[in-house]
């Protein structure tokens, strides 16, 4: 036995504002059947958790959004990590671990803490003791396409191509709603620039791209493989940390007392910050799996072939897990275990890019920024998948 809810987690209104569906969907129980889409889902975290383990269990290689691609065509050749399953995604995924690897990254890191020192500067510049922003178009999505495709390698000309790329297929996850509609016109166009950045030889000579063509040379890949994993850092890696950006300075700047404690010990808070904001925020909000045979979880039947939701954003704010302060947005708080991230063997492989991202840009602005607050009312932006903001109007006052 299930309950069902009828509310459709892809409408607008909930893509705006997800919190009371999720608070109802973790009370309605372990399972919920979405009449919407006569699927079952999971919003507590004991069970998203457990869903995103058991990847024999929950496949993904027959897409990881609404649709089946076992009886569809997807609309870009599948991920050979994302939407595979071992043993295929075991070499992809070993090839990537590597590159993007804490320790690969070292090399990158003074590079990023200079280039945010530099936009922060660029952008305090016309200011005096006051500066008034719009820290997601002037910082959230400056830093990450100032420093990323620069460490992938891909030419100079095009990237503005990124964010709607990433935009579109993180719709597309979800249902063929106005949001997949509005973006159906570019898609062509968009996927096939994308997938011409892949190739070896417009790719620079140093960068993560020519990484992974060089594991190619080795064997640990195979050559037809190599620009589909290029392909992966294009769409997972622009888009969600753009968000995550605004999410943690949209945190810090509604929550004043974190920010001041923040800037207490900014080199040690950042990292913390970060996962406390992708666990309050959650920018990648849902997405799905395929059960491989019929699945008992919570007291209910998953049959085989269907498809169930896990909301991440639920799961990371259930007090079952985080206590009864789980809404709060808490640098006290000890945020590991979120799922913000995913889990198990699909977990983001790129979550340590993301963070070094973050904890250049969160030190660039905790020197130069003594308090932030919100200038005007912040605006969404709606996706399927993606919880972010389209425009954050902050007040920043300098130190
Ligand atoms: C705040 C930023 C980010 C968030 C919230 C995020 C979130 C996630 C999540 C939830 C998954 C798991 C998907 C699943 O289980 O099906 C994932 C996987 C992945 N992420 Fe990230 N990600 C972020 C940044 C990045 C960056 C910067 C990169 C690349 C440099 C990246 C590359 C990937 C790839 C390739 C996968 C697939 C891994 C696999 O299936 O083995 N992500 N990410
Ligand atoms: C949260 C995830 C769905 C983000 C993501 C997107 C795309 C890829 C890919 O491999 O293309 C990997 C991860």
């Amino acid at each position: 036995y299930a309950p069902t809810i009828d509310v459709d987690p892809f409408c607008d209104e909930v893509l705006a504002d997800p919190i009371p569906l999720q608070r109802q969907l973790r009370a309605a129980g372990p399972v919920v059947h979405l009449g919407s889409y006569d699927i079952l889902a999971f919003a507590r975290y004991e069970q998203v958790r457990a869903a995103l383990v058991d990847w024999q269990g929950f496949q993904s290689a027959a897409g990881v959004g609404l649709a089946n691609f076992r009886t569809e065509q997807p609309w870009r050749p599948p991920s050979l990590l994302l939407e595979a399953d071992p043993p295929h995604h075991d070499a992809p995924r070993r090839v990537l671990q590597k590159i993007l690897s804490p320790r690969a990254l070292r090399t990158l890191r003074d590079d990023w803490f200079a280039d945010a020192e530099a936009l922060v500067e660029k952008v305090l510049a016309d200011g005096t003791h006051i500066v008034e922003i719009d820290a997601v178009t002037e910082l959230a999505e400056a830093f990450p396409l100032r420093v990323f495709p620069d460490a992938v390698g891909i030419p100079q000309q095009g990237r503005e191509n990124l964010l709607p790329y990433g935009d579109h297929l993180f719709n597309s996850f979800g249902p063929r709603n106005h949001l997949v509609e509005a973006g159906e016109s570019r898609a062509g166009e968009l996927q096939e620039w994308t997938s011409a950045q892949c190739r070896r030889d417009v790719l620079a000579p140093d960068g993560f791209g020519a990484e992974i063509w060089a594991a190619a040379d080795r064997g640990d890949i195979l050559f037809d493989q190599a620009p589909l994993i290029v392909r992966s850092l294009l769409s997972a890696g622009v888009d969600t940390t753009v968000h995550g950006l605004s999410a943690v300075l949209h945190a810090l700047a509604t929550h004043p007392e974190q920010w001041s404690r923040f800037r207490e010990a900014p080199a040690a808070a950042a990292r913390v910050a970060f996962d406390e904001a992708v666990r309050w925020e959650s920018p990648v909000q849902v997405f799905f799996r395929t059960a491989t045979r019929d699945i008992e979880i919570g007291g209910r039947t998953v049959p085989e072939g269907h498809k169930i939701l896990m909301f991440l954003g639920a799961a990371n704010r259930d007090d079952r897990r985080w206590g009864a302060d789980a809404d709060r947005f808490d640098l006290g708080r000890d945020p590991s275990g979120h799922v913000g991230f995913g889990m198990g063997i699909h977990q983001c492989v790129g979550q340590h890019v993301a963070r070094l991202e973050a904890e250049a840009l969160l030190t660039a602005l905790a020197r130069r920024v003594e308090h932030l607050e919100p200038a005007a009312p912040p605006r969404r932006h709606l996706n399927n998948t993606l919880r972010s903001w389209d425009s954050l109007p902050l007040r920043l006052h300098l130190a």
